[in-house]
């Protein structure tokens, strides 16, 4: 399919390709929809094969970012943008700096944050050439790194459909297997472990696995154990794709409750999942912590605030599985169901009222 026939068919706005010579910066931007609010989603530094791999994944987790976004009640649009290059090797001072002037160029309609391969220091060099960027030093008035509240959210949801699972919401005592134990997932063990749940733990990166077995008493196994493992609940918290055909066969778990996007690869995985009488908490709805966080920082960041709505993951969760249930569909359908209401229904409230003046980000 042409990229335009794909822009066309999912209503994409705008896709930017950014290039500076000096620095070696080959980035894009997608901005997929900006109904509620200003585009908003992490950067992902990733060592993309080709850019046909680059492109595909930044325009399915911009519009990824619409539905969180709005499922999480933001009035906030989606985007994303992905850096192409190796994020061991390829950092600079000059790559960051030019990546904010085109983000800088954009005037608003893009505003970035942490993802996949950057930190809040890439943060910090991205916001000496633009306002449009959150996630950056406390220092500066900012929220920071974003990955311990976007765990928090997952414990939350996780709690959420334990409960519609096994009827509590209690997780001790539960064994999780958690694959890939990076930033959010450290922290989403340290509040699984503190509650009392038995961890089995797998990742590429073999300092993460020690960190998580070294403090949480986590039991570490192969990369590709991890989906067979007996337990309660698996929680993909790597790389997105990973309910598959191979996988799926394997899963021992009745509940899917983790950080990663796009876990689905594809939409019949998640059908599949729905027929087998697994409890899946749908990506976007349970990871939205961080987004919700960073989101805040336009308004004047105030943590507690952020917080509190991060704790109502827990009941989106449950609202999802409600509608799951009142129109007999599986819950990944439901949550974009929840979230094409939400913008349908603001958008044809601008559509009805006039603006006060303080509204600029209509369409
Ligand atoms: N950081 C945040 O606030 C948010 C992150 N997410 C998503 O959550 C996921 C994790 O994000 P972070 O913790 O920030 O990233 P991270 O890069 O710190 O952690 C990912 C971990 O997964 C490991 N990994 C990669 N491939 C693997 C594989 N095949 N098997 C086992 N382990 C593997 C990596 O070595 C790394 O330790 C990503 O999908 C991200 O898009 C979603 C919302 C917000
Ligand atoms: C600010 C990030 C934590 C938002 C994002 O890109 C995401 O939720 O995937």
């Amino acid at each position: 399919m042409s990229i335009f026939d794909y822009m066309q068919k999912y209503d994409y706005e705008q896709l930017v390709f950014c290039q500076d010579q000096n620095s070696g910066l080959k980035a894009i931007i997608c901005i997929h929809d900006t109904t509620l609010g200003p585009a908003l989603g992490g950067t992902r530094m990733w060592p993309y094969k080709n850019e046909e791999e680059a492109i595909v994944d930044v325009l399915r987790l911009a519009r990824g970012m619409t539905y969180k976004n709005a499922a999480a009640g933001l009035n906030i649009g989606g985007g994303k943008a992905v850096i192409i290059g190796d994020p061991r090797q390829h950092k600079s001072e000059e790559l960051f700096r030019a990546f904010g002037r085109y983000i800088q160029g954009l005037n608003g309609r893009y505003i970035t944050a942490e993802d996949v391969g950057t930190s809040v220091a890439d943060m910090d060099l991205i916001h000496l050439e633009t306002d449009y960027v959150t996630g950056v030093s406390p220092a500066f008035g900012s929220s920071g790194n974003p990955s311990p509240v976007t765990a928090y959210g997952v414990y939350r949801g996780m709690k959420a459909a334990a409960k519609r699972a096994y009827g509590s919401d209690e997780l001790s005592g539960r064994v999780v297997a958690v694959q890939g134990v990076g930033n959010v997932a450290y922290n989403l063990c340290r509040h699984l472990h503190e509650e009392g749940a038995h961890l089995i733990v797998t990742d590429i990166n073999e300092e993460n696995v020690n960190r998580a077995v070294n403090d949480f008493g986590a039991k570490a196994v192969g990369v590709n154990e991890i989906f067979s493992v007996e337990c309660d609940i698996f929680s993909p918290c790597a790389l997105g794709a990973v309910i598959n055909d191979d996988t799926i066969p394997l899963l021992k778990a009745k509940v899917i409750a983790g950080a990663a996007n796009n876990q689905l690869k594809e939409e019949r995985h998640g059908d599949q999942i729905h027929e087998m009488g697994l409890i899946y908490a749908p990506d976007y709805v349970i990871n939205a912590g961080g987004v919700i966080n960073v989101a805040d920082e336009l308004q004047g960041y105030n943590r507690e605030r952020a917080l509190k709505k991060v704790e109502t993951i827990y009941d989106n969760i449950l609202r999802v599985f409600e509608i799951a249930e009142r129109d007999g569909v599986p819950s990944y359908k439901a949550a974009d169901r929840m979230a094409e209401e939400r913008i349908a229904s603001v958008a044809k409230s601008r559509n009805t009222f006039l603006q006060n003046g303080k509204t600029v980000y209509h369409r």
